[in-house]
């Protein structure tokens, strides 16, 4: 058997550690707050000459020479070059001593007038004074990461903070940036390290310990139930990639049945041509939204007929059918005055209606996230038979539901010429993006890289190895224990972590 080699530290032997290399960091500086003109300008000053900056900056009738500066305090002020004397600006400086600051160091806030000339001139000041320069992009949040006042995942956070354009993103990454994400995997990692600490204790008495089959037994147990989270967490059903990327939303229908009328009112703007012409949308029309905080790709697609010989046409039917059948919310649109017209001259509620081949191929593709939408619901209002209408709409759905085995399905009436039951549509549309972003589980987080994909795959396929070792080879058990351990920790805090940084704060702005 082998055994662990344990080094044995002899208290009472002198170790002569070569002295330790003091590091002295250059004091970075940048506009932390948006380029451009503004009421307010944000500079930033991180790092070990911070406190001279402002010192530097200021009259010395502000803050006396041996006057300790008042922390987290803003202190209005006037600001002079040091070299010429001449005044800067008039503002506020907030210190925030090392270690209570953003990145751990010394630092220093410049909130200045937003005008080009008051920022460039500012930054050219603090320039001259030694030991400063500009920051690179992502620097301060580097230096945060260094200091251990974020790991990783808040670091990624962060990033999608600055990045978060709707709301539901804004609320996951602030969630994120707080913690939430580490709290979750860094509990899995204690759980882990845990229910290993008994195999670990064996192999540290060696060949003499008996392995107590009951303990051995409770540790699997809780394996089994660790890797069963970490499975049903990976299992998200990609909500984590929906929100970085937005829901996909297409809609589909026979031409002129108002589609892009409907994409048009639905982004408030002409996004894409509408005209009685059949055949006017070729290409898919992509719009990108925010409904009630939700990221959205909304796709106006090509009308499905099969009587073209136009291909283009046929082309634009044929991204249709992909893109209908690859989002994650379907729309189906049909023109509802066309329908009944076909029944009230077939007078035949069982006769097929006359779909064309590309529908009636659709129709298998309708599932729980289709939405049936039945337009210009105006134009009914000229026949008198609408109970006729009513079973004729009961009908068709019910052909749908049986031959797509479905328990329910979602439908509509609008139009959208008259704007009539819009608003209704647009909260089905939230209802059914609820259910597509939030989580059920809500101690378990979403899952927002792919990286943590990885990292979590890996962990279950070294735990599914330990469950099939701990029964002939301790060792080896234990040692997909301690790489199953590794992989999550690689998550908060990952081994090859220069590439990884590279990475990240390659996203950043230079103030942050
Ligand atoms: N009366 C009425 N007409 C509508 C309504 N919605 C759309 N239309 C009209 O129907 C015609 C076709 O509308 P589009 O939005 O271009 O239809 P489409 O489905 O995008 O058509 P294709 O691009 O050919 O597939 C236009 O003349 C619209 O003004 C509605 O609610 N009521």
């Amino acid at each position: 058997m082998i055994k662990r080699l344990f080094c044995s530290i002899n208290k009472n032997k002198i170790i002569n550690e070569p002295p330790k290399l003091s590091i002295i960091k250059d004091t970075i500086y940048n506009l932390s707050s948006g380029v451009g003109k503004s009421g307010v300008a944000i500079i930033r000053v991180s790092g070990p000459q911070a406190e001279t900056v402002i010192r530097k900056l200021i009259k010395k009738s502000d803050v006396d020479k041996n006057e300790e500066i008042k922390s987290r305090y803003a202190t209005l002020s006037t600001f002079y070059n040091p070299k010429t004397n001449e005044q800067l600006d008039k503002g506020m400086f907030i210190w925030f001593p090392s270690p209570n600051s953003f990145t751990g160091e010394d630092v220093v806030e410049f909130h200045i007038h937003g005008g080009r000339a008051v920022i460039y001139e500012t930054m050219e000041a603090i320039g001259l004074i030694e030991g400063t320069r500009p920051s690179e992009q992502g620097e301060f949040t580097k230096r945060a990461f260094e200091n251990g006042k974020m790991d990783l995942t808040q670091v990624e956070g962060l990033s999608d903070l600055l990045d978060a354009s709707t709301s539901f993103q804004k609320k996951i990454a602030l969630k994120q940036m707080q913690g939430s994400i580490s709290e979750f995997y860094l509990s899995l990692r204690k759980d882990l390290i845990r229910a290993s600490a008994y195999m670990e204790a064996f192999i540290d008495f060696g060949d003499d310990a008996e392995l107590d089959p009951e303990i051995v037994d409770q540790s699997r147990n809780r394996i089994i139930s660790i890797r069963d989270k970490i499975q049903q967490h990976l299992n998200d059903g990609k909500r984590g990639e929906r929100l970085r990327d937005g829901a996909n939303i297409a809609i589909v229908g026979p031409p002129n049945a108002g589609k892009s009328s409907l994409i048009n009112l639905l982004t408030n703007r002409k996004a894409s041509i509408v005209s009685p012409i059949a055949g006017t949308t070729r290409d898919i029309v992509e719009v990108i939204l925010d409904i009630d905080g939700y990221p959205v790709i909304i796709g106006d697609t090509a009308g499905l007929r099969n009587s073209t010989n136009d291909q283009i046409e046929i082309e634009g039917i044929e991204m249709a059918k992909d893109r209908f059948n690859n989002s994650d919310i379907k729309l189906f649109l049909f023109d509802s005055f066309n329908l009944f017209s076909q029944l009230n001259q077939n007078q035949n509620l069982n006769s097929s209606f006359n779909f064309n081949e590309e529908i009636k191929n659709l129709f298998n593709f309708i599932d729980n996230e289709t939405i049936i939408i039945f337009n210009k619901s105006d134009l009914l209002k000229q026949f008198d038979n609408l109970k006729e209408w009513e079973n004729l709409k009961l009908n068709l759905l019910d052909n749908i539901k049986k031959s797509n085995n479905l328990n329910s399905i979602q439908s509509i009436e609008i139009s959208c010429n008259n704007n009539e039951n819009i608003k209704d549509l647009l909260n089905l549309l939230k209802l059914n993006l609820k259910n597509l972003f939030e989580i059920q589980d809500k101690e378990s987080p979403l899952l927002t890289r792919l990286r943590y994909k990885q990292h979590l795959s890996d962990c279950v396929e070294s735990l599914d190895r330990y469950l099939y070792y701990c029964e002939h080879d301790v060792v080896l058990a234990s040692e997909e224990l301690r790489s199953a351990i590794l992989s999550i920790s690689e998550i908060t805090h990952s081994v090859n972590i220069d590439d990884l940084l590279d990475i990240i704060f390659k996203d950043f702005c230079i103030g942050k």
